[in-house]
């Protein structure tokens, strides 16, 4: 392993520093999966290597959190005070001569970040660490590296909007889904996604194995993302006193272009790596996928209980329509598609994160699946935006009605058609855009949406309880329309 150039500082002390100062920093961390666990985990910190010995030095390590694991650390090491944006520090490590250095998280220090741009930029290797720079690409070096503030399962670092490392928490073995993903996509051509500029990955033979740590992409210049624009959208319908949903939260032009761009995006993914039915056996894997997610959401969450038989039910349709042979085809997908994963550039709508769901296996996250589940997925996120705004114009909670009073009915019932609007919109958009209308397998697509559902029902629990109710109203929406004998139309089962 590389050294660091001031002896003073010991890499074996750093990592005994690291398994004591982690369980402490840890549960700050948005990444961190184990929130909530209760007690602080047993850390086992393994440095990777030394990238930058100077001051500030650069390491990236790895480690381990009880059970939990392996995850990525870029470790800061200074004697100078740490840049403002590095705080809170991980701690402090005291020298043997009464001097002391300080450990922070290195994404938060602008310059460090620059450094580091600059090493993917020369390529080769440091140790068991390769630094893979796409051939014939010109990184903005010489830019320092601000991360995003955004709540994230990694951590992103813009360069002068030129390009955009992200820095991944939970590193898998094996090639990285998003580089797939983005490299057949480049490959299609016309498809609005970004480039992928470089990667930086461990060697098969180091202590994790081979192991994509960080993807450097080209940087989407946008006018924010769906998300914010939706839900600035759907706050001034409700805020305005117009009856329709348009023209104050007018976004349908936007949700049926979103329609257009997920489908271009099916399409390319299908034509470059491949589209087909699925066998007897991935049906059966893809039912046990599913009924393990609701098991463990049943589990996870208590709340859901009330609905357990009709979800059980939903999932009963799903094996009677493969059972008669009409499974869908599969092909690979973006697997964690909402609001949030589509940035508004000049030309239309550019999705991104194609890492598929946090908390699912490689294997999962690379298997083929029905780009129905991609569909239900954003159609979940036209809901959660009026849910949002709603909660926003009332100034309460998500999920709480507060007094009964005329106000919040009308502002509901405006939520409520937002979200159907939109989301008839988007799924025109597909249908236009060559891909499936979903709106011809609302079976289907209710089982889709109801198992997306209560995959948000524990990510909520884990990380945002006070969002809980959105999922949740979701899910018992959906039970209401499969208990019900209502006319399947695809646009039922919408926010009520
Ligand atoms: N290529 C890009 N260019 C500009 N901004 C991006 C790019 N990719 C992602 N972002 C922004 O960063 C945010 C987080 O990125 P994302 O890939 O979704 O990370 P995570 O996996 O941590 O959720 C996105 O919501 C988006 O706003
Ligand atoms: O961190 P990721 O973007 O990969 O995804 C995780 O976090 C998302 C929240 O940031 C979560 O999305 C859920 O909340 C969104 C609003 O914040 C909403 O638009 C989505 O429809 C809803 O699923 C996502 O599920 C989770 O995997």
């Amino acid at each position: 392993m590389t050294a660091l150039s001031d002896p003073a500082l010991d890499l074996a002390r750093i990592r005994a520093a690291l398994d004591a100062l982690l369980p402490a920093w840890l549960p700050g961390r948005r990444w961190y999966a184990g929130k909530g666990a209760g007690s602080p985990p047993d850390v086992t910190t393994r440095l990777l290597d030394v990238v930058l010995p100077g001051d500030p030095a650069l390491l990236v390590a790895v480690f381990d959190a009880g059970a939990d694991g392996p995850y990525q650390a870029l470790l800061g090491v200074r004697r100078d005070p740490v840049p403002p944006s590095a705080e809170p520090l991980i701690g402090r490590l005291e020298g043997p001569d009464g001097s002391g250095v300080f450990l922070y998280e290195a994404t938060q220090d602008p310059e460090l970040m620059g450094a580091l741009l600059a090493r993917i930029a020369a390529g080769g290797r440091t140790g068991p660490l390769c630094f893979e720079p796409a051939p014939g690409v010109e990184l903005p070096v010489g830019t320092p590296g601000v991360a995003s503030t955004a709540e994230q399962s990694n951590t992103s670092v813009a360069f002068a909007e030129r390009a955009m490392l992200k820095v991944l928490r939970r590193p898998v073995p094996g090639d990285n889904p998003e580089l797939e993903l983005l490299t057949a996509l480049r490959r299609a051509g016309g498809v609005p996604s970004a480039a992928p500029l470089a990667q930086v990955r461990t060697s098969a033979s180091s202590a994790v194995g081979a192991r994509t740590l960080a993807l450097l992409q080209q940087f989407v210049r946008s006018r924010g993302d769906g998300w914010t624009i939706a839900v600035d959208r759907a706050r001034a319908c409700m805020a305005g006193e117009c009856e329709t949903v348009e023209p104050h939260g007018g976004f349908a032009a936007e949700a049926y272009a979103l329609g257009l761009a997920t489908a271009r995006v099916h399409t390319a993914l299908a034509e470059q790596l491949g589209s087909r039915p699925l066998t007897r056996p991935e049906s059966e894997d893809l039912l046990d996928l599913l009924a393990d997610r609701l098991a463990q959401g049943l589990r996870t969450v208590p709340q859901l209980a009330p609905y357990a038989r009709a979800l059980w039910a939903m999932q009963d349709d799903l094996r009677e329509i493969v059972g008669r042979g009409g499974a869908p085809h599969v092909q690979r997908i973006h697997g964690d598609l909402h609001l949030g994963q589509a940035l508004r550039g000049d030309q239309g709508w550019i999705l991104v994160d194609f890492e598929g769901e946090p908390g699912r296996s490689p294997e999962q996250r690379r298997r083929p699946q029905p780009a129905l589940r991609d569909v239900a997925a954003m159609l979940r996120s036209f809901d959660y935006a009026a849910h949002h705004a709603l909660s926003a114009v009332l100034d309460r909670p998500p999920g709480d009605s507060g007094p009964h009073d005329p106000r919040a009915v009308r502002m509901a019932r405006r939520a409520s058609a937002w979200a159907v609007h939109n989301r008839r919109a988007y799924c025109t958009g597909y249908a236009d855009g060559g891909g499936q209308d979903p709106r011809c397998a609302p079976v289907l697509l209710r089982c889709f949406e109801a198992d997306k559902a209560v995959y948000e029902a524990v990510y909520e629990s884990r990380n945002r309880p006070e969002w809980l109710p959105i999922p949740l109203s979701a899910v018992r929406r959906l039970a209401q329309w499969r208990r019900s004998s209502a006319p399947v139309d695809g646009t039922s089962g919408q926010p009520a």
